[in-house]
């Protein structure tokens, strides 16, 4: 059995006649870091909140640690939630805010400043112990209320956006603390974010949902190298995956614009045999510059000019009209063009994805 199971799980909220969620099925291993990613409104908080005990479920059962807790109180079911605006409380301390809860549970004095002096010191507060909310940073202000959910020793730990409010380096940093907690406290998370990169680069495993339905759970590389369908493949990825309009027949891909390429045999068979229109997507960085020099299927070498550049360093961008739509490729600093340059490029015979064009599954990872 695991930690935390979902079984066909729905919400539909008084008045709707639809399910936000629908049959939402996942178990959670002990310890995991879980990220919910999805567009806005895709139903990530309703599902966290009906974890927490804040929203009924309407259909299916779920367990936390082998027990069903769809009517059990929030407070006891041994989790603690860190909310987007932090919901700290004004007119107390750090320390206060910190040790308000276990007040609450009726903890002995010096066994609650034990725990925030603990969580003070793990989250590097020290020298803002004394101060109230109003005089931390933003950042400051998320590691208070992160502070005031550890030190409730809780096994799961429920987190919605806590990084929303913070700008994007604080955000960049504040990723690292959090992983680190996680590892130090051991705590199986589950944390929602509209945000692909922070899932990647702290979720062990990653729910992509849309319309309250799952679209894929996967660990992130599995996501990002085996999408199951267009929608997956163009969420999680920046930039995003190019996507071209072809009608496959036999082995030959047309493009829009009339150009073609043969399939490898490896991707014809890939493909099962599905023929007609669809959608071929292909990743930025898998697509070759230099064909020539390269002994990549030389035949379906392509030319096109630059018409926007994104230099990064170490990573760049080109953009370039290709196949009736416009495409980007990923390059390293040795590969850099200028806008107005030709190149030279060829899809990466392997990497290439072919979704249905109605249904966006990929045909490629069936
Ligand atoms: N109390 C409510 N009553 C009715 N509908 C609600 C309620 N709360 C949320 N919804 C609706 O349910 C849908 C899912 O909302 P939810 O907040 O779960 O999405 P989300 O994926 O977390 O979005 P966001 O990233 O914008 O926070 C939305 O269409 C929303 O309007």
């Amino acid at each position: 059995m695991s930690f935390i199971e979902f079984k066909n799980i729905c919400k539909m909220y008084p008045g709707s006649d639809k399910n936000t969620v629908e049959n939402f099925n996942l178990d959670i291993e002990e310890k995991e870091f879980i990220a919910f990613v999805g567009p806005s409104g895709c139903g990530k908080s309703t599902t966290l909140r009906m974890i927490a005990g804040f929203e009924e479920i309407t259909g299916g059962e779920l367990y936390i640690d082998g027990k069903k807790v769809n009517e059990v109180a929030p407070r006891d079911r041994g989790i603690a939630m860190v909310f987007q605006n932090y919901a700290l409380y004004p007119h107390m301390t750090v320390e206060k805010n910190i040790g308000y809860g276990l007040k609450n549970m009726k903890m002995p004095a010096d066994q609650i400043k034990k725990k925030v002096d603990w969580a003070i010191d793990i989250l590097g507060l020290e020298e803002y112990r004394h101060r109230k909310p109003k005089n931390l940073s933003g950042g400051q202000r998320q590691r208070v209320a992160l502070g005031r959910a550890i030190v409730k020793n809780q096994k799961v730990f429920l987190m919605d956006e806590p990084l929303s409010n913070l700008d994007a380096k604080l955000r960049v940093s504040m990723r690292t603390e959090i992983s680190k907690l996680h590892r130090e406290l051991g705590a199986t998370t589950i944390y929602v974010t509209h945000d692909q990169v922070e899932a990647m680069t702290m979720a062990d495993r990653i729910v992509i949902m849309k319309d309250g339905i799952i679209q894929q759970v996967g660990k992130p590389m599995e996501l990002y190298d085996h999408p199951k369908n267009q929608f997956v493949a163009g969420f999680i990825g920046s930039p995003q995956m190019n996507f071209f309009d072809v009608t496959v027949s036999g082995n030959t891909v047309k493009f829009a614009d009339g150009n073609t390429i043969t399939l490898s045999e490896g991707m014809a068979k890939k493909l099962g045999g599905h023929q007609g229109e669809m959608v071929l997507g292909i990743r930025g960085e898998d697509i070759k510059m230099d064909a020539q020099n390269m002994d990549l299927h030389s035949d379906n070498q392509q030319y096109a000019v630059i018409t926007d550049t994104e230099v990064m360093g170490n990573e760049n961008n080109l953009y370039f009209n290709f196949g009736g739509t416009q495409a980007v490729a990923r390059v390293s600093k040795y590969e850099i063009s200028q806008i107005g340059d030709r190149i030279d490029f060829v899809f990466m015979p392997s990497k290439m994805h072919f979704f249905d064009k109605e249904t966006g599954i990929n045909y490629t990872e069936m």
